[in-house]
């Protein structure tokens, strides 16, 4: 008998690195997770150890493949998936990162904007790359480290610093680090740096430019399916034959591979993509313009995008920094003792508000408190963040697509939360579905890896994996939901410009 056969996905996540394999029928056979540590050095900054997640990485591949009882020659690819925008530096020669990551997250590049802006204007750049002049890219990150230091920035020219975001650091080291590890990206996380020209899909000249970044620390960009070398380290000889941005691998692996495909994801943050195929569409209303995927010998398809920077990060502060819930889960059954926020609204904009507002001076609010009152209004309120801040990027969306979506297809570890999903519904006026299987990210990458491996013939077949598992459907008086929807509103604007 023949020894199975699987593919391998590779989730470098914000809180945790994630390994698992599928079957050929799309069933996850095995899982290793880990956590890293997040650093938080000064207030607005976000730092991960790049050593400590390759070490988990170097964990969580092997406890994956044991779990399976599979050797590396029965894994015919894998994928990297991976947090997006968190920006590395490292030195070549020795293989250490100069400075820990500065995660998506961060905020201290806000200090290096108006230099930018003066070199190159807020409007040309979004021209070219598809993004607003924020903090969240990772151009600004780099010109903040290099300007940082003299002595860095001369090693950058000299080409002894290599940059990366998380998937071109691991890549890098699975493939042999300083003794010849390939340095490489793809399209979907390229098209996350704001270094990236949307025309050509290669390094722009004017955007490194305005971002001071030396060319010879970039990486080669590659299509998201296509081959990025073949590991050393921590096994030998799995070929890497696909890697993609984590939210463009949850659309993947919601088989959103066709224009008018849409997903949001709600983890530590929400993004909602929809793939809008293979002309970039340029936002009105304030969502971004970025790659999807693009196939080896295929033009890339594109997704426009709207990004919340807090989800259930907001429900993590208010277990672990609040301390008023014990576990994610307890949001919800605190939420469900009131039938409603008894007029308190909070405003997650812990580092501004992302799409549609792009306000990086915002910074989080709570409105309406009277000592009426309660932490469970509170847990409602919190859930409520998330479903509001959906309605605002489905707004736009839908003010820049042809056609308003039907239905949402979400994912992501709060979607575990029926409450939430049901607010969804109701604040979108839309059905919400959930696939039977939550973990699309990984799902993506491994889809996107079987698909370069030739694993799976074509995306067809991926397509009929797809399975409902729940659907909830609008049940709010559309009164109701107009009246908080305009409180909501209110709460935002107060957010707005509080911490400039
Ligand atoms: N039952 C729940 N209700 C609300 N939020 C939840 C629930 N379970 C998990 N979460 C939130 O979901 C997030 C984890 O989701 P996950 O998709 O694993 O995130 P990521 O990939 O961004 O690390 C956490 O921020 C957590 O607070
Ligand atoms: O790692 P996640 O799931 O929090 O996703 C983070 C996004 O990629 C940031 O753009």
């Amino acid at each position: 008998m023949t020894a199975p056969q699987y593919v391998a996905a590779l989730d470098q996540g914000t809180t945790s690195t994630r390994c698992m394999l599928f079957d050929r029928e799309g069933r996850m056979v095995s899982l290793a997770q880990r956590e890293h540590h997040q650093h938080y050095p000064r207030a607005g900054w976000v730092e991960h150890d790049p050593m400590e997640i390759w070490d988990i990485v170097c964990q969580v591949v092997p406890e994956a493949l044991a779990d399976a009882g599979a050797s590396p020659s029965q894994v015919v690819g894998l994928g990297i998936t991976n947090q997006r925008e968190t920006t590395v530096v490292w030195d070549r020669h020795t293989g250490r990162p100069v400075h820990n990551a500065i995660v998506w997250q961060d905020t201290r590049s806000s200090s290096v904007l108006p230099a930018v802006a003066a070199e190159m204007t807020e409007a040309d750049i979004q021209a070219r790359c598809g993004l607003p002049l924020v903090t969240y890219f990772s151009g600004p990150k780099v010109r903040w480290l290099l300007d940082s230091s003299p002595s860095l920035r001369e090693r950058a020219e000299r080409g002894d610093l290599l940059f990366g975001t998380m998937d071109t650091w691991l890549v890098w080291n699975l493939t042999g680090g300083v003794a010849g590890g390939a340095h490489v990206t793809d399209v979907t996380n390229a098209s996350r740096t704001m270094l990236m020209d949307l025309g050509t899909l290669d390094w722009g000249p004017e955007l490194l430019a305005a971002m001071r970044v030396p060319r010879a620390m970039l990486p080669e960009i590659r299509p998201t399916v296509s081959s990025f070398g073949t590991t050393v380290s921590p096994v030998e000889g799995i070929s890497l034959t696909a890697v993609i941005g984590d939210q463009q691998a949850s659309l993947f692996g919601q088989a959103g591979f066709d224009r008018g495909d849409a997903k949001c994801t709600f983890g530590t943050g929400g993004f909602l993509l929809l793939n809008t195929g293979p002309t970039p569409v340029r936002s009105q209303h304030g969502l971004i313009t970025t790659v999807a995927h693009a196939m080896e010998g295929e033009s890339a398809a594109y997704a426009l995008e709207g990004s919340i920077a807090v989800a259930g990060s907001l429900v993590q502060w208010f277990r672990d920094s609040l301390g008023l819930i014990r576990s994610a889960a307890e949001i919800e059954t605190q939420a469900l003792t009131v039938p409603d926020n008894g007029g308190c609204y909070v405003v997650p904009a812990f580092t501004g508000l992302y799409a549609p507002h792009w306000e990086p001076d915002a910074r989080g609010v709570i409105v309406g408190l009277t000592s009426y009152v309660t932490k469970a209004h509170l847990c409602r309120a919190v859930l409520e963040a998330t479903a509001w801040q959906t309605r605002e990027v489905i707004d736009a969306m839908n003010a820049d697509a042809a056609a308003p979506l039907e239905r949402l297809a979400v994912d992501g570890g709060m979607t575990a939360d029926n409450l939430l999903m049901q607010m969804i519904a109701d604040f979108l006026d839309i059905p919400v579905v959930r696939p039977m299987v939550a973990e699309t990210v990984s799902r993506g990458a491994a889809y996107a890896a079987g698909l370069g491996a030739g694993y799976w013939p074509d995306r067809e077949v991926l397509r009929r994996h797809w399975r409902r598992a729940a659907e909830w459907r609008p049940t709010m008086s559309a009164n109701v939901r107009d009246d908080e929807y305009q409180r909501w509103r209110r709460a935002v604007e107060l957010a707005i410009g509080w911490g400039a």
